[in-house]
């Protein structure tokens, strides 16, 4: 938002101080200037109007500049943090402006500069971070259809980088959730448009991944990228480098230090799209909702950092089986243990180190951070003593073992409770520098030191009625009435004649006084100084604090996961070669926890069974059922124990969903495109390790059509993909399949009705379903009557018709219809497909199509 016109261009009729204000807002006409002024922030012109109406203050107006009354709103700088985390919330992002110059000595308005930025991405204060999700800022490339991701978190200094296909970006988008996104300004691509995060545009040349790798190895202080196994070639690179500039903008140019460097690679993962992540509800529900989700119902971590590896475990699943089995055999020895009620108390007397050391290296850390800090590096070694024996747990131990020297220097620095701001005092601990401890004797006893003083001076001189006194005119003074005079030592100096007496100063007396009544200020600024200087000695041990902090997180989590395994009555899941997946007595543990009597069901994929239809009558709890496999199969790749009584679980390498309804209408898509448009990703992405869960496939068409669709689309998971699938449907026709394929059956979930009521089973059993109930159900909805009645006759009505005519046999009449012929391959269309058209000159290019033609 720029100011207006015609207050640019007549900047020199404004008061000096809207000169600074204009000249600091021109710098960030995109965001909201707060312009210190004593104990407010104010905002002028549109900014004004616009965080008026945001955050509902009130808009006034003050004075005029250049002939126009100035439209004004402020804040209370005490309580801005309110106000800039409700307008981060909003997307905004908002431009401090401190006074930085010495009010009594400024000639016209103080010296004033912006010295934070803040920005939804680039969040750092602990009132404006929410503790059990990591706050990413994500900025991408794009080239040839590749994409690079680089994502920070501020935060936790955490920094990652990821090339992939575009196409992936609504999957990435959805796993990582970036609080804000950056990209270059010539990127087109739809999806950008209908981000629900601010997406801020910058120059192309600021993606410049040359510049980047330099600047980072140079941070890094390395002398390429290649140990962090950052190729030269990563498209994420130029992303990386726009993003740590953008940073550096944001924190008054101080660049944050980086945790590390790693490079993602998608096959680490069991791969899961955008809307599988969604239908699964592992974080949020369909609706946008925080519960009840996977994650909310395991989610009994002590600690934000806890929480927030709980948060991106759930969301990565791992495909090594080592590391699934370290997780897993940790979470057995915690049971087996019997530790977690001890290991909860202690870690949830354990702060947010990661943040903590976040902060302090950006050097924004307050006083409680460090005492926190503090207190929670104590609490370590109680942590430690209580894991379980073994190598794994012995190097978490060791990670809650950080330097004695950072325990000591902490304790001597820092009071036991400091206070809440750094500007009041009170926050450096008394014998940590001699200076201050004088300031605050002085202040403390200063009375005392001047009745010693006095007792001391009356001795040496004689004289009993020698005071030592202060008043404000006069300041400290030594008083002699005029009979004793004459046994006043050389060293006073006389101050002030009075009527009966004389009074004096000494050197030592003034050493006193200068030191006394500025004693409170010097102490202040003291304490600021000793205070940043702390966070500069802090700098070495960020690296440790890290590993700590990774090592809470990872106990907290473990011991999470061990209690829900124990409460939920949970086992660890087998992992083996053969291509099985085997599930006894699955629940689905989110809805298992909603409901009384939740009915389990087993699962039984091999080779020779890979496609389960599921029939059944609405409510019958196929979704649940599905959900749940994909959701056992998954906890197991976290490392978790899983909700059955016995699970075996061959290589996975991906989970697909296409489940439910979902309209995107502001990216033009009715319902049907988006179910086609998911099925079409699994068919040609799902391989023969993959988990497919589809959920009445083609319901979002005429019934012929849906039902041609889905028939085929199961032929091609048998055939072709070969995936684990598990089919849900209501088109009966499709049961048939079962009968063509060896490896294809039918299961189903029954009901039974009873009295003009329906009661649903939810057991699996094996062999199509006999009856649909879809009539029963919507009575059950509670569908008025005549509806119902009308219905019940049009459906007797249709089956006798369908009967008759053999509507719907026909389409699956044995033999099966031949599938259409794969297009012939031809020598000229395999050619072509090699060519890398954007290589060629337009001399190649003629060439080539000269060639072509002679391979016809
Ligand atoms: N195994 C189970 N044990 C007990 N209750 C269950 C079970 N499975 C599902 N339910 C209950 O039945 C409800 C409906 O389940 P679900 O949505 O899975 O049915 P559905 O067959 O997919 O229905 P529709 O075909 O209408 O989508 C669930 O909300 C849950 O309350």
């Amino acid at each position: 938002m720029k100011p207006k016109k015609s207050l640019d261009n007549n900047a020199l009729n404004h008061t000096p101080m809207m000169q600074q204000y204009l000249a600091m807002k021109a710098e960030h006409p995109d965001k909201l200037l707060f312009y210190r002024m004593g104990d407010f922030y104010e905002l002028f012109f549109d900014d004004a109007v616009k965080a008026a109406k945001l955050l509902d203050i009130t808009l006034t107006t003050r004075g005029q500049s250049a002939g126009q009354p100035i439209r004004m709103a402020g804040v209370p700088h005490h309580a801005c943090e309110g106000y800039l985390a409700k307008l981060v919330r909003l997307g905004e992002s908002v431009a401090i402006a401190e006074q930085v110059g010495d009010v009594a000595l400024a000639k016209g308005p103080v010296e004033r500069k912006v010295v934070k930025v803040v920005t939804p991405g680039t969040l750092t204060d602990a009132a404006l971070l929410d503790d059990k999700r990591e706050n990413r800022l994500l900025a991408l490339s794009m080239h040839k259809g590749r994409l690079g991701l680089a994502w920070l978190s501020l935060a936790s200094g955490d920094f990652a980088l990821m090339d992939t296909e575009v196409e992936k970006l609504p999957s990435e988008l959805e796993r990582l959730r970036p609080a804000e996104v950056l990209v270059a300004d010539d990127t087109t691509l739809v999806l950008l448009d209908q981000l629900q995060v601010p997406l801020r545009r910058l120059s192309p040349w600021q993606f410049d991944a040359q510049a980047a790798a330099r600047n980072l190895a140079r941070h890094f202080g390395v002398h390429d990228l290649a140990g962090f196994g950052v190729g030269e070639t990563m498209l994420a690179l130029g992303g990386a480098g726009a993003l740590l500039e953008y940073v550096k903008g944001t924190q008054g140019g101080m660049l944050p230090a980086l945790a590390g460097l790693r490079v993602e690679h998608a096959s680490q993962y069991i791969e899961l799209d955008a809307a599988t992540r969604r239908n699964l509800e592992l974080t949020e529900t369909i609706r946008g909702e925080a519960a009840p989700t996977l994650f909310s119902l395991l989610d009994h971590c002590a600690t934000g950092m806890g929480s927030r590896l709980l948060h991106h475990w759930l969301h990565h699943p791992l495909r090594s089986q080592p590391r699934i089995m370290e997780r897993q055999a940790a979470i057995g020895a915690l049971i087996d243990s019997g530790s977690q009620p001890q290991l909860h108390g202690v870690l949830d007397e354990i702060a947010d180190i990661e943040r903590i050391a976040g902060r302090i290296a950006l050097r924004s850390a307050r006083p409680r951070d460090l005492s926190s800090l503090r207190d929670s590096l104590g609490r370590l070694p109680d942590l430690a003593s209580l894991l379980p024996q073994g190598p794994f747990f012995q190097g978490l131990a060791h990670a809650l073992r950080p330097d004695p020297a950072l325990d000591a220097l902490l304790r001597a620095a820092i009071l036991p409770e400091p206070s809440v701001v750094l500007r009041e005092g009170g926050v450096i601990a008394d014998g940590y520098n001699a200076e201050l401890d004088e300031l605050r004797a002085i202040q403390t006893h200063g009375g005392e030191f001047l009745a010693q003083m006095e007792a001391r001076e009356r001795e040496r001189t004689g004289i009993a009625t020698l005071r030592v006194e202060y008043n404000r005119v006069a300041g400290y003074f030594i008083e002699i009435t005029n009979s004793f005079l004459n046994l006043v030592p050389p060293d006073y100096r006389r101050r002030q004649t009075m009527k009966n007496a004389e009074r004096f100063i000494t050197p030592e007396l003034k050493t006193f006084e200068d030191k006394a009544l500025s004693a409170q200020e010097r102490a202040l600024a003291l304490e600021k100084q000793l205070f940043e200087q702390l966070l500069e000695q802090l700098q070495p041990h960020l690296a440790a604090l890290r590993l700590a902090a990774q090592a809470v997180a990872t106990v907290d989590v473990l011991a999470c996961l061990a209690e829900r395994a124990l409460l939920g009555r949970y086992v660890a899941p087998r992992f083996v070669d053969e291509p099985v997946i085997e599930i006894e007595a699955g629940r689905h543990p989110v809805v298992e926890a909603q409901i009384d009597d939740f009915i389990p069901n087993n699962l039984c994929f091999s080779d020779a069974r890979k496609l389960l239809l599921i029939t059944g009558p609405n409510m019958g709890g196929k979704s649940t059922y599905m959900r749940q496999v994909a959701l056992i199969v998954l906890l197991a790749h976290v490392g978790s124990f899983v909700p059955a009584t016995h699970a075996l679980i061959g290589r996975v390498d991906r989970i697909f969903t296409r489940i439910g309804a979902s309209d995107d209408l502001a990216g033009g898509r009715s319902t049907f495109m988006v179910e086609m448009t998911e099925t079409a990703n699994i068919l040609n992405n799902a391989t023969e390790h993959s988990l497919v869960l589809m959920d009445e496939v083609g319901r979002g068409t005429s019934t012929f059509d849906g039902l041609a669709l889905a028939w085929a689309i199961a032929r091609q998971l048998i055939e072709k993909n070969r995936a684990y699938t598990l089919f849900a449907t209501h088109y009966f026709e499709l049961t048939r399949l079962a009968q063509d394929y060896a490896n294809v059956a039918n299961v189903h979930l029954d009901a039974v009705e009873h009295k003009d009521r329906i009661v649903f089973l939810h057991a699996l059993q094996e062999g199509p379903a006999s009856q649909s109930y879809g009539v029963a159900v919507a009575q059950l909805a509670g569908v008025p009557r005549e509806v119902i009645r009308q219905a019940k006759r049009k459906l007797v009505q249709l089956e006798q018709g369908s009967i008759t005519r053999g509507m719907q046999a026909d389409l699956f009449e044995s033999p099966l219809p031949e599938p259409e012929p794969a297009p012939v391959a031809h020598a000229v269309l395999d050619a072509l497909a090699q060519v890398d058209v954007d290589a060629l000159t337009p001399r190649q290019a003629l060439e080539m199509l000269y060639e072509l033609r002679s391979m016809i």
